[in-house]
């Protein structure tokens, strides 16, 4: 059980971070805009706040502009619709984030397809979702895209892999099995409804955990010598304690894989990390620059 299976992601993010700061300097000293990135929260859910307010502190240790916009949990679907037309006509706002879940008298996807595209740094829009889908220059999901910045970091070439990604969430499932289409994997994916969902992973090269349910996957479902991506944060009682865990069930996985994220500290940081190359990404388009 060497230590060096255990993914980074931690330090991996922190490293992706570096690299973003120095070209929001760039941004900065020779283009003359600062990339920024307006979070929208709704509610007041205690996770989301920690998430925010990490986002948050993230944004401006990069240099970047960071706008919050915290709104009662009664705000209607209007008003929120009102805000995302204020900040699609903002030109200092590049990139705008609506914090998922939101209340129920508010409809999710008409609130995601009213951001503009272009400043759309989840890439939960249905244009940047077919962009991914057809190979266009969009803008593509935090959390998938982290997953396969650690995955090729790990494995460099991914062609032939088989890879299993089990969930088929808009926001993680469906956009990292196109990712890894699109990096020529065979990819199968898996979900509740799945037959015999041990035998397939079984088969895979590289397994991507992204359901939900805590420590669903065991060690004696992995193939030796697997890569698994462990998506899930879940919040348990174990001893009396609040605890954190994945999807996976990481004392049994961890000695058959050859790399495992562990959680927290695997896949987490680099969401923000990858939310952040995304505001850069979305503010350099804007400006018609190369960075
Ligand atoms: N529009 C939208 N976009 C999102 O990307 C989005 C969202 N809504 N709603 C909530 C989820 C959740 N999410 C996380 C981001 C970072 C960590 C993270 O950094 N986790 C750390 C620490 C976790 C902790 O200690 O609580 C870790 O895993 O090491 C976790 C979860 C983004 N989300
Ligand atoms: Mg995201």
């Amino acid at each position: 059980m060497s230590e060096q299976k255990i993914i980074d992601g931690k330090a991996f993010a922190a490293k992706l971070r570096t690299k973003i700061a120095a070209q929001v300097a760039v941004a900065k000293s020779k283009h003359g805009f600062t990339p920024g990135l307006a979070v929208v929260l709704v509610g007041e859910d205690p996770a989301s706040k920690v998430y925010v307010r990490n986002k948050g502190e993230q944004t401006k240790e990069a240099g970047m502009a960071s706008f919050e916009y915290k709104l009662p949990e009664s705000t209607s679907q209007a008003e929120l619709l009102a805000l995302i037309d204020k900040l699609n006509k903002d030109a200092a706002v590049h990139g705008i984030l609506v914090q998922l879940p939101l209340p129920k008298q508010i409809d999710s996807q008409a609130v995601i397809n009213a951001i503009d595209p272009d400043k759309d740094v989840d890439g939960f829009h249905v244009v940047n979702a077919g962009r991914l889908a057809t190979g266009g220059k969009g803008l593509v999901p935090c959390t998938p895209f982290g997953c396969l910045l650690l995955l090729k970091d790990l494995l460099g070439d991914l062609a032939g892999k088989h890879a299993v990604v089990i969930g088929r969430s808009n926001i993680v499932g469906k956009p990292m099995a196109q990712l890894l289409l699109n990096e020529s994997c065979t990819v199968t994916i898996a979900h509740s409804k799945t037959r015999d969902l041990p035998g397939e992973v079984r088969r895979a090269d590289i397994v991507v955990a992204a359901v939900g349910r805590p420590e669903m996957v065991k060690g004696d479902w992995l193939k030796e010598g697997a890569v698994v991506i462990d998506v899930g944060i879940n919040r348990i009682e174990r001893d009396g304690k609040g605890k954190l865990v994945g999807d996976c069930d990481f004392q049994s996985c961890l000695p058959k894989v050859s790399a495992i994220t562990p959680v927290p500290g695997g896949v987490g940081p680099m969401t923000i990390a990858l939310l952040l190359n995304n505001t850069l990404i979305a503010a350099a388009r804007q400006k018609g620059v190369e960075l």
